[in-house]
């Protein structure tokens, strides 16, 4: 099926199932949305690229001057929606039909329904994702699996919250006037246009999850972005809200204006721990001092992490907003009780670290979790829905602690093996379509893949990347062992369809000399 409307194309297939998602109303809303806001998104684009030459020229990032009015400012966020009172356990995973009955029907209070991370953003996943939550809003979903398993929601589910793509990330498969459209833009405006009106009639709004922002003014947008569909769609102003990651350090330096800037629409901040560490390396990738150690070394507890960790509840709390946790990538073991037992004692610590320090709820990885991180919130919360009204004066966070990016020692061999064992099979899933799998018993997704790939680059690069044996990471060592690690995945027969293409890709995401901003940028180019 093709649609012919003027300035618009769709170059992805239009399925008899994906025909009432691609309809020619939700079209031209979402070439509507583009006119729109297009032009600012890559202005938006060109500004982290110019911030990005300065911090290369030595810049060191601080908290801004031109907005201290607004951190010294007496406001709050609007008052936030009965069903985002409450967020103590928050499920997230991929659009995908089965999974995502599993983590409404969790027990969880809220699920992050994700384009995002945890998504390969195929046409298929895109819109399938789409008709999905479409039926999960309806209660409509349900799913039999090839072994013949009903899934079907159950009467309580947990509120959906639908992460859309980054700002940098493009639907290759949508032409307005001739250029494809921002894949944010596309998901958003395709989950409002069906959803927000039913939502509303329901009593409830739709909410989403805004990822890997690097400035106020990208909030800025967002919160644009969000005033125009609800003006488009009749709906009142404000009623949809939007939590904000922090998982960019230079996020960390403008929290108090991202909340300030989406004041009417925001639900609270959460801390995108894995895309944090992620772009601490990619933000200072050339600066000679700057080295981090070992992937699995850089816990919330490091210094710069504890930091921004609790500048974050300190923030949301100050402006009655919503703190929200992140995600340990730890999950349930399979047939090895000991090491389950241990697995989950490490998300068990770092969610009660969360609910002591004042997070209001965090996010679990796994149906198995769920009980885990309610049983953190309920010993801190009893009867009370959040703990918003828990101030943290003691907190005092200056700048350089956020910049304090230690520890930069060990790397060892296991440690840089295992980043391109993680990497290659990462991007090998990755471009079989699926963006979250588990990998040596953690869940791997696209941001903490970017971890991995980006640590082996910087430690090439940088005069601090030698091994504990002194030897220093290069790119002859980078080679031979990246063979050697494929040859060992070769063994366990996964992902085998798309290893070899994996491997080279992270060969030259690893090799070449300017730096690839995001994995899934080439990855995209790659897929049909
Ligand atoms: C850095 C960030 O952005 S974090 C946010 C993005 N990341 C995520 O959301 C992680 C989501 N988690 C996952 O995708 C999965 O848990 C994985 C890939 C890590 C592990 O998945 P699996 O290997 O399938 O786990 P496992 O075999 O233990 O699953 C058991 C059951 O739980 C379901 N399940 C597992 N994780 C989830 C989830 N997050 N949501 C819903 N259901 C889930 C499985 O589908 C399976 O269901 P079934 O028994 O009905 O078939
Ligand atoms: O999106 C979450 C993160 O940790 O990254
Ligand atoms: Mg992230």
């Amino acid at each position: 099926m093709t649609i012919t409307l003027a300035g618009i194309r769709v170059l992805g297939h239009i399925s008899p199932a994906f025909a009432p998602i691609l309809t020619p109303d939700a079209l031209a809303f979402l070439a509507e949305l583009h006119r729109s806001f297009e032009p600012r998104r890559r202005e938006l684009m060109v500004a982290r690229t110019e911030r990005q030459a300065r911090l290369d020229a030595g810049e060191v990032p601080d908290f801004l001057a031109d907005t201290q009015h607004i951190r010294d400012g007496n406001w709050s966020i609007a008052p936030l929606p009965a069903d985002l009172l409450d967020r103590r356990t928050e499920i997230t995973g991929p659009v995908e039909r089965k999974m995502m009955i599993n983590a409404l029907n969790s027990g969880a209070k809220s699920f992050m329904a994700d384009f995002e991370d945890s998504n390969t953003p195929t046409w298929e996943n895109q819109v399938e994702g789409q008709i999905n939550v479409k039926d999960a809003y309806r209660k409509e979903l349900s799913y039999r699996s090839p072994e013949g398993k009903e899934y079907k929601l159950n009467p309580e589910i947990a509120t959906l919250i639908l992460r859309p793509r980054g700002w940098h990330l493009m639907e290759k498969h949508l032409e307005v006037d001739g250029e494809i459209m921002a894949g944010s833009l596309f998901d958003f405006g395709l989950a409002v246009f069906h959803n927000l009106k039913y939502r509303l009639s329901q009593g409830t709004s739709c909410y989403f999850y805004l990822p890997k922002m690097e400035s106020h003014l990208e909030a800025r947008l967002w919160n644009d972005v969000f005033t125009w569909a609800e003006a488009e769609l009749a709906a009142p102003h404000g009623c949809i809200k939007g939590t904000v990651l922090i998982e960019t350090i230079l996020a960390a330096f403008e929290m108090d204006e991202i909340l300030y800037e989406l004041r009417e629409h925001s639900a609270g901040l959460n801390a995108g721990r894995w895309d944090y560490i992620f772009s601490c390396i990619k933000k200072f990738r050339v600066n000679t001092d700057f080295c981090l150690a070992n992937r699995s070394l850089i816990t919330m507890t490091v210094p710069f992490m504890r930091a921004y960790s609790l500048l974050l509840i300190k923030t949301c709390h100050h402006r009655n907003a919503p703190a929200m946790g992140g995600m340990s990538a730890v999950i349930p073991i399979k047939n090895d009780e000991a090491a389950n037992e241990k697995a989950m004692q490490q998300v068990r610590a770092d969610k009660e670290r969360d609910a002591n320090d004042g997070y209001d709820g965090g996010w679990v990885a796994h149906p198995g979790l769920v009980a885990i991180a309610q049983a953190a919130w309920d010993a801190v919360l009893g009867s009370k829905p959040n703990q918003i009204s828990k101030q943290r004066p003691d907190v005092h966070v200056a700048g350089s602690d956020l910049l304090d990016f230690q520890p930069s020692a060990p790397i060892t061999e296991a440690g840089l093996r295992g980043n391109i064992s993680v990497g290659v099979q990462y991007l090998a899933a990755w471009i079989s379509g699926l963006g979250c799998v588990p990998i040596h018993n953690l869940m791997e997704d696209a941001a903490t893949a970017e971890i991995s790939r980006s640590q082996i680059w910087q430690w090439i690069r940088s005069p601090k990347g030698v091994l504990d044996d002194g030897r220093k990471v290069s790119t002859a060592l980078f080679r031979q062992w990246l063979p050697e690690e494929v040859a060992k995945i070769h063994t366990t027969g996964r992902f085998a369809s798309t290893l070899d293409e994996a491997a080279q890709m992270f060969d030259e995401l690893t090799t070449s000399e300017d730096f690839v901003e995001f994995l899934t940028l080439p990855g995209y180019e790659r897929l049909k």
